[in-house]
């Protein structure tokens, strides 16, 4: 062969490569933006849930893997607390939460991430029943140089994730991951104990308010009734001074349970003060409230209480309730139909309590005088 010949086909062969190279820089660079647009999404979820089912399946299917699974460590249990709390968050196989670390800090001894062909022991928790993961990546998410969970990408490929190749992308990652896993529990649980009482676990007063203003905007819009009830229970100073404070409180957790677990999804229910709690009923008109209220009231009369001590103990409350009618509403400032709203549901409670306690009053709220002429 000539050298020309040589040289020619030697230039030939090194186009080649560089064209090879060329497509591999540009997927490289596709696959890098695709990566920050994800990185961005993460960073962007407003909610462990939809962090997860992000991950679990959106990035998944995106970045073609079989498998994106989620091992989170939860001894607090606040990451549970987070998804108990919302409603359309539909558990996954993809997520386990641990109590303890058992295996986890075994996985990562130097806190390095693991990529190559999956172990069979560590297989079992990061992929559980999944038998087609040829090749995997394995994450340790980190906050404040602890370990708090693994993000485990699993492919069919083999060569999709070796032990040759350097993968500071996916480092990067994970430690994207780890700050919004932080951020969305941190954000989750400060905002559910801003609005929850701490003893009964329903919301607090300033929820409360919160609600109602929700609540009246939209009998305005749906052109539905509201009703607010006032709920007070009966000689409960006797019950602290009979039983002690420790019966008190558990006898105002049951009294807030056996009403949640009365009332429809749709309804509110809050701890007002003390040893009084605020509902509100929307879209009820007077007779089903009426019902709804007095239902409450016989629970409560008839359900088995117990002391600290296990003694049983009877417990009755009292109601008061008003109804806030859809075509009443544009005739209050805001202001003036809440504090009206709460005042005639106390009135009402009033009369109850005045005439013998453990009954149900009703206060309709007054005429507004109109202007003639
Ligand atoms: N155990 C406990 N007691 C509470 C709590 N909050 C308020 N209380 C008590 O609730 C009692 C309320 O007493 P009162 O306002 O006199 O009312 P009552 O004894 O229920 O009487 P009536 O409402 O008139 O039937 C007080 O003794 C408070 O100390 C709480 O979080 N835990």
């Amino acid at each position: 062969m000539s050298e020309i010949k040589r040289l020619r086909e030697e230039n030939r062969h090194l186009h080649r490569l560089l064209n090879i190279m060329q497509h591999k820089a540009a997927d490289n660079e596709q696959l890098l933006q695709a990566l920050f647009n994800a990185q961005l999404r993460i960073l962007s979820c407003t909610s462990l849930a939809k962090l997860v089912e992000y991950l679990t399946s959106e990035f998944r299917d995106q970045f073609q893997l079989c498998a994106v699974n989620l091992i989170l460590l939860d001894p607090e249990e606040m990451a549970q607390e987070c998804l108990d709390s919302c409603p359309n968050y539909q558990a996954t196989r993809a997520l386990q939460l641990l109590k303890q670390p058992l295996w986890l800090p075994r996985l990562f001894p130097n806190q390095a991430l693991f990529c190559g062909e999956p172990d069979g022991y560590f297989s079992q928790f990061c992929f559980p029943n999944q038998t087609d993961i040829a090749s995997c990546a394995l994450l340790p998410l980190m906050r404040e140089e602890c370990l708090i969970g693994c993000l485990a990408l699993g492919s069919r490929e083999p060569e999709r994730y070796t032990q040759v190749l350097r993968y500071d992308y996916i480092s990067h990652l994970a430690a994207v991951v780890s700050l919004a896993l932080e951020q969305c529990i941190s954000r989750e649980i400060l905002h559910k104990h801003s609005n929850t009482d701490a003893l009964t676990r329903v919301l607090n007063r300033r929820a409360f308010n919160t609600q109602l203003i929700r609540e009246i905007k939209r009998c305005q819009r749906t052109d539905e009734n509201l009703i607010c009830v006032l709920v007070d229970i009966d000689h409960f100073k006797q019950v602290n001074d009979q039983h002690g404070h420790l019966t008190g409180d558990k006898i105002l957790r049951a009294v807030a349970r056996l009403l949640q677990d009365s009332l429809r999804s749709t309804d509110t229910l809050a701890r007002f003060g003390g040893e009084e709690f605020a509902i509100l009923l929307p879209g009820c008109g007077f007779e089903e409230a009426l019902r709804v209220v007095e239902g409450l009231r016989q629970r409560i009369e008839s359900e088995p209480f117990h002391t600290h001590q296990n003694h049983p103990l009877r417990i009755t409350a009292s109601f008061g309730f008003t109804l806030c009618e859809a075509r009443r509403v544009d005739e209050f400032e805001l202001s003036e139909l809440i504090e009206t709203l709460l005042q005639n549901a106390d009135q009402a409670l009033y009369v109850s309590k005045h005439q013998g306690r453990n009954q149900t009053h009703f206060q309709a709220l007054p005429p507004r005088l109109q202007v003639i002429g």
